[in-house]
């Protein structure tokens, strides 16, 4: 799926947020959106799942406006969405967060749900804990699962390395991989070296407005460090 952000500009109040963001993903692309705190990058996510409405601009998945449709018509085009802090069921079972995420999709009898169970072997060996029993890490995972057995075409993700182990963290790096090309990734990330390890492209955000796009071969490591240091 195509992504095009254009000229996006958001408000809390007579506070703005985002003035005139512009961002491109083309399909299969992994863009990393890289900021300090408060710059907007989560703003820029909401706005894109339909969870804020932007006050100016368009968005676009393969060329066509969603600006104005609601989040569960987007969701239902394949936008899947992984908000910082892992939002999962705390009270259910492993699986029944897995099968509720696939169901209102219509993918709980298609393998989707094995094969999220080998892409994170660890939510088979806890599928009946529920998720408050999980470590951080392990919500992390069942929350990506969730995402991902809905068969986004555009995955959103926000902070997935935010408190986690590095054992885990190199999981998320090799599902991210495996995804990428088969669908369109849209990572914000506050840990660069993670982040240049997985995206094709880097955009940078300040005070609500995005920066050039880097491709991977011009990466500087040291620039996009700054972009993110507080
Ligand atoms: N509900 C809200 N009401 C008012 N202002 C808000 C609200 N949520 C965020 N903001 C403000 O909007 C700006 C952008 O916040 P946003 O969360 O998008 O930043 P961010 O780049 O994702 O940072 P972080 O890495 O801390 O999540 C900040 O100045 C923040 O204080």
């Amino acid at each position: 799926m195509k992504l095009e952000i254009i000229g996006l500009d958001q408000h809390y109040g007579s506070a703005q947020t985002l003035r005139g963001v512009d961002l491109v993903a083309e399909s299969g692309e992994c863009v990393a959106l890289l900021g300090r705190n408060g710059a907007g990058k989560t703003t820029i996510l909401k706005c894109l799942v339909g969870l804020l409405p932007p006050s100016a601009g368009e968005i676009r998945i393969d060329g066509e406006t969603i600006t104005d449709w609601p989040n569960y018509r987007r969701s239902r085009a394949g936008i899947g969405y992984v908000p910082q802090g892992r939002e999962i069921f705390r009270e259910l079972s492993v699986r029944d967060n897995v099968l509720a995420a696939a169901r209102a999709h219509g993918h709980d009898r298609d393998g989707s749900i094995e094969e999220m169970v080998s892409l994170f072997p660890v939510l088979g060996e806890m599928w009946k804990r529920t998720g408050g029993q999980l470590s951080g890490g392990q919500q992390q995972q069942l929350a990506l699962a969730r995402a991902l057995v809905t068969r986004p075409r555009l995955l959103v993700l926000d902070e997935p390395t935010e408190g986690i182990q590095p054992s885990i963290v190199k999981v998320i790096e090799q599902v991210i991989l495996s995804l990428k090309r088969q669908i369109t990734v849209l990572l914000v990330e506050q840990y660069v070296d993670f982040a240049l390890g997985v995206a094709d492209a880097a955009i940078t955000v300040e005070r609500g407005r995005t920066g050039i796009k880097t491709a991977r071969a011009d990466f500087d490591k040291s620039q996009l460090s700054r972009a993110v240091s507080i």
